[in-house]
């Protein structure tokens, strides 16, 4: 089996992955895109992408990849602690405070707003095409007065030191990952297992008042648990929207199908995401 995710080595999406699947060999993608088509073109079996941050919210184009451009299930979830430090080429160490631009994922720059605004005012925050990414960029840059946002495996890996641990505006910041597969994947009952998860799209008919009310009571009142709730664009105009919904629970043969042909009889259309364990790992 080979997995693939957002590169190049030591991002958060490359932890993931040696968490979930040390034993497979692992691909690295420039974009989440990429790393999803893999999937779609059979180079890959398991595509591993950031889908949530708790300080963040959704990562957007994972979610609408997964909604507009391909069908592929979800097939399990990590929630993975994420440590953001800011790191510099150790011939810029003493001089980290006067450093010109800073560099990372734009997710993990805008985990670390805080920091930016109180500690380094008008230091140019740019976005780059991961928070590893922009560790190899500033490690092959030593003469510029650039530092990047990442991880301390980022900082070993390319040779950088970290000049302030830390640096994300809370301290609860988690990611959720999930894993994208053709394929049913026989995950492990590990210590860090928590349970599953049922992920449905629904899409409202338009102009239909109370049609929300009435999808949110279908699951109500079977005492079906939803632990998110998110709306995203539709595309296809202002004011269309549709609706992302997790459920604390397996698809089972009764409630969920149950649920889903009520909501379907009020002319909503509903996708079954995926159905699948997820996986926790604390601090
Ligand atoms: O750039 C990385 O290291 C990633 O794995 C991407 C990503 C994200 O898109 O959210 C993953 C986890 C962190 O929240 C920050 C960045």
């Amino acid at each position: 089996m080979k997995t693939g995710y957002l590169g190049p080595r030591a991002t958060f999406t490359d932890l993931a992955v040696r968490e979930m699947f040390p034993e497979y060999e692992s691909v690295a993608y420039t974009t989440i895109p990429d790393c999803i088509d893999a999937v779609v073109n059979d180079e890959i079996d398991i595509a591993v992408v950031p889908l949530e941050n708790a300080l963040e919210g959704s990562v957007n184009i994972t979610l609408d990849y997964l909604i507009h451009e391909v069908d592929l299930p979800i097939r399990g979830e990590l929630s993975a602690p994420i440590r953001q430090h800011l790191m510099v080429h150790p011939n810029q160490l003493d001089n980290w405070k006067e450093i010109k631009t800073i560099i990372s994922h734009t997710h993990a720059i805008a985990q670390c707003h805080k920091f930016l605004h109180q500690e380094l005012k008008g230091v140019r925050a740019e976005g780059y095409t991961s928070t590893a990414g922009a560790a190899q960029y500033v490690a092959e840059h030593s003469d510029e007065p650039i530092g990047a946002i990442a991880n301390e495996l980022a900082a070993k890996e390319y040779g950088l030191v970290i000049a302030k641990y830390d640096i994300h505006d809370f301290d609860f910041n988690h990611t959720r990952f999930i894993f994208l597969s053709k394929q049913a994947l026989n995950l492990p009952i590990k210590p860090n297992y928590v349970g599953y998860k049922t992920t449905l799209m629904v899409t409202l008919p338009a102009d239909h008042s109370g049609a929300l009310h009435q999808v949110l009571s279908a699951f109500a009142w079977r005492k079906l648990n939803l632990i998110k709730i998110e709306s995203r664009p539709t595309k296809t105009g202002l004011g269309n929207y549709f609706f992302i919904v997790d459920l604390d629970t397996a698809l089972d043969d009764v409630l969920i199908p149950g649920a889903i042909a009520e909501i379907e009889a009020l002319d909503c259309h509903v996708k079954i995401l995926g159905s699948y364990p997820y996986y926790q790992l604390k601090k």
